[in-house]
């Protein structure tokens, strides 16, 4: 079994928000903001399993911030765990300040892609092999968040949800 780190697959696109792009108040849309996060884990998911990737749930999308109209947006998009054909990619959204350059933490989603044979078939991928201490945190929660979205979706029985199970007995 092939083990890789989030860094190997990691992708960060950078972009302007453009007039197109906003709502009446002058910030980006949400949707638009889904769709490049959507694009920048399709990409991470790709470069981790070099298979084709198709996205299989938004699991959380925080729009805890505006983010106003000319913001530079920065996406990351990093595998936080592998299962056997899924894999978790978490997102992380900052704004650049203009004139002292510095970041503010924007936003947040994870998502779940799978990947698949030129059929559709879901296909076995690497494994994961967290290195920070956030790619740890994130690891670890990884198999609540995917229990809990199979659950959302009808795909799981509340009752088969261990880890799930687990976190509320705590
Ligand atoms: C990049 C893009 O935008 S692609 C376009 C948008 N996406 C699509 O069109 C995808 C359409 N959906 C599909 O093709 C299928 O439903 C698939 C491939 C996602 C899943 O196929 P299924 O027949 O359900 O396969 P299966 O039940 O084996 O699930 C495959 C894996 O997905 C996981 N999975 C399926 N649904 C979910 C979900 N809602 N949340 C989390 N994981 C899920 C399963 O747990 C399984 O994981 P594992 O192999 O790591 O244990």
């Amino acid at each position: 079994m092939t083990i890789k780190t989030p860094s190997e697959s990691i992708t960060i696109m950078t972009d302007m928000v453009l007039p197109g792009e906003t709502n009446p108040l002058n910030n980006l849309f949400g949707g638009e903001l889904l769709a490049r996060m959507d694009r920048a884990a399709s990409i991470t998911a790709r470069r981790h399993s070099r298979r084709i990737c198709v996205t299989a749930s938004v699991n959380n999308v925080a729009f805890n911030n505006a983010i106003p109209l000319g913001s530079v947006v920065t996406i990351e998009a990093k595998v936080s765990r592998a299962f056997r054909s899924s894999m978790e990619i978490f997102l992380d959204v900052w704004i650049e300040d203009r004139e002292s350059g510095s970041r503010l933490k924007a936003n947040e989603a994870i998502y779940t892609f799978v990947a698949v044979d030129e059929m559709g078939k879901p296909v076995e991928i690497p494994q994961i092999q967290p290195e920070t201490d956030l790619e740890k945190e994130r690891f670890e929660a990884a198999l609540r968040r995917k229990q809990l979205s199979l659950v959302l979706s009808g795909k799981m029985k509340a009752n088969e949800a261990t880890e799930l199970k687990a976190l509320f007995a705590e």
